[in-house]
């Protein structure tokens, strides 16, 4: 079996390696040409856990290249991203993959969508484009088969997650299945085109809207002067609630952009299109509980650490940082930016010592979780004020340290800071205190703990 994998990033790349560590013979392709000789040059383009290892083991049966060639099956692992202004998908690389794949395009030979893509697609605009090969959708097979791997556990989940494959006809699901099968160990689940694309998108939504659930609840908490973390551990021993953590905002390529895929064409929807302006609008929250610390001081910096969009990896596509940075600089802060995974990034990325000396105030807004040992006598800093927007750092160390301590969704009443009560408006934790509240927590349940529950890496 020969297999060509149209675009080598964080989905294809895997996913070619995959199918050639388990047999199968791949052309890996992407357009951009320092991909290919990234690849030729026997290194990774990015990172993942074991990916290093897994291209040594398919090295022998993978080769790569800018363009594709003739062969039995056909994968699209190529970006779908959003136009910002109109919210609405950019195919314009699926169009292209498409196009590149039909010159090649024999009867038998079995086309698989991997790409997010809105409902529809398939029909209306990949399979006319693999159609000018003048070889019709039936004589070859055709199926999208969405991933759903999540970063920073992207092989074990490629490997042991169940996959949707959703066929054009019964032939081309039984082909796709059989392929998938050779690495694939969690259950397979067969359907239509269409109904395989709505579903991918229906989860990341799903997702969006309840990390968007949490964000209010975070908000509203602090309205009512209770902290969101421990009403969070509280309602989650319901058997049947699942609250997920607030957080500065939603990033990615997939959770802050899918749902926008599923609503494009609609006039219906009011739920999925307010979750993303609730998580759109946290980095906004996060800095007016920054303004409220910083009224009165001179000049004030902000030490931002973390710009990845989520802990532990080193993507920045889509992070709240971005938000986050421009409005504060918009404000006339200063930004210093320190993050230990990425490396690509508009704004200057320092080490701690660099993007700490001096400040006037470390916000944290990513959940690395080196993050969490941080020790605050090593930071020499101007003011001491701390925002932990992912309730990741142990408060009571930055407490004995002098940091006033505010956490997102701690309940303390963001509005009440007025300049001159700077100290007063950052809850000052005692040093023996892990918690901002005033009964005390009862000595079965963690209170600040509720980031090892699932929905956190
Ligand atoms: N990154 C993730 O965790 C997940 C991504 N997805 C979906 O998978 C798709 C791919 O996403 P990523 O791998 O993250 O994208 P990526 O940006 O990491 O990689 C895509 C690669 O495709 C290449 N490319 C663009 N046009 C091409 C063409 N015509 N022929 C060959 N190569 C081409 C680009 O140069 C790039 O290297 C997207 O639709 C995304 O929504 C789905 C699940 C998880
Ligand atoms: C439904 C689902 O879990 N989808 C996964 C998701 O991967 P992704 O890394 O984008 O998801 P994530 O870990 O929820 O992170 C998204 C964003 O949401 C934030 N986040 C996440 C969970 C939470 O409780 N609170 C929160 O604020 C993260 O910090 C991050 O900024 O999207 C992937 C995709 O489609 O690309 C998909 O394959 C993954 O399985």
């Amino acid at each position: 079996m020969k297999i060509c994998v149209l675009g080598l990033g964080y989905i294809g790349l895997p996913t070619a390696l995959l199918f050639a560590a388990h047999g199968a013979d791949v052309v890996g392709v992407d357009v951009n040409q320092s991909v290919v000789d990234c690849l030729n040059r026997g290194s990774l383009p990015f990172e993942e856990p074991g990916l290093g290892d897994l291209y040594s083991e398919a090295k022998s049966r993978f080769s790569v290249s800018t363009e594709p060639e003739a062969a039995d099956a056909f994968l699209i692992a190529v970006p779908t991203p959003l136009d910002p202004a109109t919210k609405v998908s950019n195919l314009t690389y699926v169009k292209s993959a498409a196009g590149m794949i039909a010159p090649h395009l024999h009867r038998g030979n079995l086309v698989i969508l991997e790409s997010t893509v809105p409902p529809g697609t398939s029909e209306r605009v990949v399979i006319p484009r693999l159609e000018k090969s003048g070889v019709a959708v039936g004589d070859f097979l055709y199926a999208h088969c969405p991933e759903r791997a999540i970063p920073g556990r992207t092989l074990s989940e490629m490997t042991g997650n169940s996959r949707i494959i959703g066929g054009y006809d019964r032939e081309s699901t039984d082909q796709a299945t059989a392929i998938y099968q050779t690495f694939v160990r969690g259950q397979i689940y067969r359907t239509d085109t269409k109904t395989a694309e709505f579903v991918k998108l229906m989860e990341n939504t799903c997702r969006d809207v309840n990390i968007a659930l949490a964000n209010e609840f975070a908000q509203l908490a602090e309205e009512c002067e209770v902290n969101v973390w421990e009403a969070i551990t509280l309602a989650n021993k319901h058997p049947r609630v699942t609250v997920l953590n607030p957080g500065p905002g939603v990033g990615g390529h997939c959770i802050a952009i899918d749902p926008w895929f599923l609503t494009e064409n609609s006039t219906r929807c009011r739920m999925v299109s307010t979750a993303r302006e609730i998580n759109d609008s946290m980095p906004n929250y996060v800095l007016r509980i920054a303004r409220g610390l910083l009224a009165g001081i001179r000049d004030p910096t902000i030490s931002i650490l973390g710009v990845a969009y989520k802990g532990n990896v080193a993507d920045t596509r889509e992070s709240p940082a971005f938000k986050f940075i421009q409005l504060a600089e918009n404000e006339g802060y200063a930004v210093r930016c320190h993050d230990p995974y990425a490396t690509k990034f508009t704004h200057p990325l320092m080490d701690l010592p660099e993007a700490t000396a001096g400040s006037d105030c470390v916000v944290v807004l990513t959940d690395h979780d080196c993050f969490r040992r941080l020790d605050p006598a090593t930071l020499q800093v101007r003011t001491k004020f701390v925002i932990d927007a992912r309730n990741i750092l142990d408060h009571g160390k930055w407490a004995d340290q002098g940091f006033g301590v505010r956490v997102l969704g701690d309940g303390t009443p963001v509005q009440q800071t007025v300049p001159g009560e700077i100290a007063a408006s950052a809850r000052l934790y005692p040093a023996d205190a892990a918690r901002p509240i005033a009964s005390p927590p009862p000595s079965s349940i963690s209170l600040l703990s509720p980031n090892g529950r699932e929905g956190f890496l």
